[in-house]
């Protein structure tokens, strides 16, 4: 079948507050970074679906013919997916966990990536006629498995990638344009597969960081309803990756089990963690109203603290991230986790009259701890579609 060609891409995301008590209902509040992930999808006539995933060092093909028999007796669920797209196919999920002889309890880096674009694949070209022959590559400049939502971003990017080349959603460039969004309609159908791809990944996600991953910008996350938050001064942050490697499955799937151990004792701490959104987001709203004040950065540190304690008892916490926080403490900086701790990144508020010596110091220091640190931009756009000339070098060179 004809597919068309396409370049997007989609932003990593930092959680301000609510990270795993979203999981659970709670408010999260959200913000996209300038890092971002980026696919290209080619139509070619080989007869196969190959896939280049360069920071993983993974680079598959399959036979179209050999794709096709988990597709039988598929079709009319599948067709009620395309338009639905809400649930995950468990069928076709266990029939592509045989084909690839990836065990259900898995969370190999290679074997979830490749189950999510498989699954993504045929679930939207499945409902054609034939499997369409096309090779994906996607490149990130996110750290894989560090919390700033690296899945997310690769979700967001293969839903709208195959969305696009099978023609499910339009193609939003102008010939003047370089780069262009969809439809809410559509961005909102981009999500909604985006989530699938978390669902393989995560086991269990929010919806918060593939929201984010779809429509970029500072978010309130909660039940599955995003809201802009447009009113918030503007915030310096200092992201430190630790380096230590971690799941984002596992983590949410501890912090379940603390839960139902523990209901008593965990349900009044994921309370306090929705209070210090909320807190959080009216402190946000009044900043940028008023001008932001000396006492408005007293509070936003202080519920970094609390936070970062509440984390700490859900079990996410890592020594690592203690000197993190040990660190930046030292010289008047508060930190804490994001995404899902055990390792990966944590950010730390920079107040705007923070020194540059401090911050060159801090850095220093979490570097010779091995670390990786640097101050973000935040606030940054959401899914997107490019021609290819307006790409990055180093992304045409990479995808
Ligand atoms: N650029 C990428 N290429 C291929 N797979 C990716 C890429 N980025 C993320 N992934 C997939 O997402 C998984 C990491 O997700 P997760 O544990 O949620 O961490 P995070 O989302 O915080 O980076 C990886 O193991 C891999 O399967
Ligand atoms: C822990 C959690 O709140 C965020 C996970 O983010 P990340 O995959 O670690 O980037 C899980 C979720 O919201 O789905
Ligand atoms: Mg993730």
């Amino acid at each position: 079948m004809h597919t068309r060609d396409c370049y997007v891409s989609a932003p990593g995301k930092a959680i301000l507050h609510g990270e795993h008590a979203v999981v659970h209902g709670k408010v999260a509040l959200a913000v996209s970074l300038n890092l971002r992930t980026y696919l290209r999808l080619q139509s070619t006539s080989n007869g196969k679906v190959c896939i280049n995933l360069p920071n993983i060092d993974t680079f598959l093909s399959w036979e179209i013919t050999a794709l096709q028999p988990l597709l039988d007796g598929c079709r009319d669920c599948l067709a009620k997916h395309v338009v639905l797209k809400q649930e995950l196919d468990d069928d076709l999920l266990k029939r592509l966990r045989a084909f690839t002889g990836i065990a259900d309890a898995s969370t190999d880096t290679r074997s979830m990536a490749v189950l999510a674009f498989l699954y993504m694949y045929l679930s939207v070209f499945g409902e054609a006629k034939s499997l369409a022959s096309i090779t994906v590559s996607v490149w990130s400049e996110l750290p894989t498995g560090a919390g700033l939502g690296s899945s997310a971003a690769y979700n967001v990017c293969l839903a709208a990638g195959l969305l696009s080349a099978r023609g499910i959603t339009s193609s939003p460039l102008t010939p003047q344009q370089d780069s262009a969004r969809w439809s809410k309609e559509e961005m909102e159908q981009i999500n909604r597969w985006a989530f699938m791809g978390e669902k393989i990944i995560h086991g269990n996600p929010s919806g918060v960081d593939n929201a984010v991953g779809t429509w970029g910008c500072f978010l309130r996350y909660h039940d599955g309803k995003i809201t802009p938050l447009d009113r918030v001064p503007v915030l310096r942050i200092l992201l430190t990756n630790t380096k230590v490697p971690r799941s984002t499955k596992v983590l949410v799937s501890g912090v379940k089990d603390k839960i139902n151990k523990f209901p008593a004792v965990m349900k009044p701490v994921l309370e306090s963690v929705d209070a210090v959104s909320c807190t959080c987001e009216q402190t946000l709203t009044e900043m940028s109203a008023r001008g932001p004040s000396a006492e408005h950065y007293n509070i936003l540190e202080e519920l970094i603290d609390i936070n970062q304690h509440h984390l700490n008892v859900m079990g996410v916490g890592h020594s690592s991230l203690d000197t993190l926080c040990k660190i930046s403490l030292a010289r008047g900086l508060h930190s804490k986790l994001t995404g899902a701790g055990g390792g990966g990144c944590g950010i730390t508020l920079l107040r705007p009259e923070t020194d540059a010596s401090v911050i060159q110091s801090t850095v220093a220091e979490l570097q010779a701890c091995g670390f990786d640190c640097w101050e973000t931009s935040i606030g940054g756009p959401g899914a997107q579609k490019y021609k290819k000339w307006s790409l990055p070098k180093q992304v045409l060179k990479c995808c």
